[in-house]
């Protein structure tokens, strides 16, 4: 399963090393062979070598140049990062990115040779319009993404529980990403709210195929205990 950790604005460079520490430690001491996955704040990245994947949460489609306040690939090539967010609901809904600048983005770092999470989420006017627009609206942030690239990994991440405490029944989980998974066979991940007594029931849904987790994750031990849930499940 794939276990992923958004540190968002959290964390300085310091305390991000110790947390990416703490978990390779973590994974040595039972042996998961989970895909685990953290996402530093862009100041805090650094190499990093181990079995977790350091990924940055944002960049923009360019190699460098004038683009005040952002960084590039040649940014990232300098921690080896080769992992990137795409299309974040705090992208999309609070920076104001458009679906033909993210796609923009997706494509510029697929021919890269990216490993990219591609997130997609509905916001709660959408949901209550029922099921086929919300499908549809889902459907409209895949416009310009090729659902069938092999470094793909897509996360469900429903904006009304984003940070809120709020989230889906288990049920809603399983029904959502049965349908997004007749789109693409990308591994698909749950995203909002999970948290470490919520985790292993979401972990177990149909159709997850793991979780993308901010504020939950970041007291490393919690971010832990999940990657010990999929463990188990992995055991049975
Ligand atoms: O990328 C992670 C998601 O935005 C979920 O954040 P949250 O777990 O704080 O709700």
């Amino acid at each position: 399963m794939v276990i992923a950790s958004n540190l968002k604005t959290n964390l300085t460079r310091e305390k991000t090393i110790s947390y990416l520490m703490d978990v390779e430690n973590f994974l040595d001491e039972i042996k998961s062979n989970q895909d685990v996955y953290v996402f530093p704040a862009q100041s805090s990245l650094n190499p990093h070598h181990g079995k977790v994947t350091q990924g940055a949460q944002n960049a923009y489609a360019t190699k460098n140049g004038a683009f005040t306040g952002e960084i590039g690939l040649e940014q990232l090539e300098e921690f080896d990062v080769k992992t990137i967010l795409i299309g974040h609901s705090e992208r999309r809904h609070i920076l104001g990115e458009t679906q033909e600048a993210i796609a923009q983005k997706f494509n510029f770092y697929k021919t890269q040779g990216f490993k990219i999470v591609y997130c997609v989420g509905e916001p709660l006017e959408v949901r209550e319009e029922g099921e086929d627009v919300m499908m549809k609206y889902l459907e409209l942030q895949y416009e310009g993404i090729d659902l069938d690239y092999e470094n793909l990994i897509i996360a469900y991440e429903p904006v009304w529980a984003i940070g809120t405490g709020k989230t889906p029944t288990l049920e809603d989980i399983s029904k959502i990403h049965l349908k997004l998974k007749e789109k693409s066979s990308a591994p698909l991940l749950y995203g909002g709210s999970v948290k470490v007594d919520t985790a292993l029931d979401i972990l177990k849904c149909d159709g997850v195929d793991g979780v993308l987790v901010g504020s939950g994750a970041l007291k490393v031990e919690n971010f832990c205990k999940m990657i010990q849930f999929a463990d188990e499940l992995k055991n049975n």
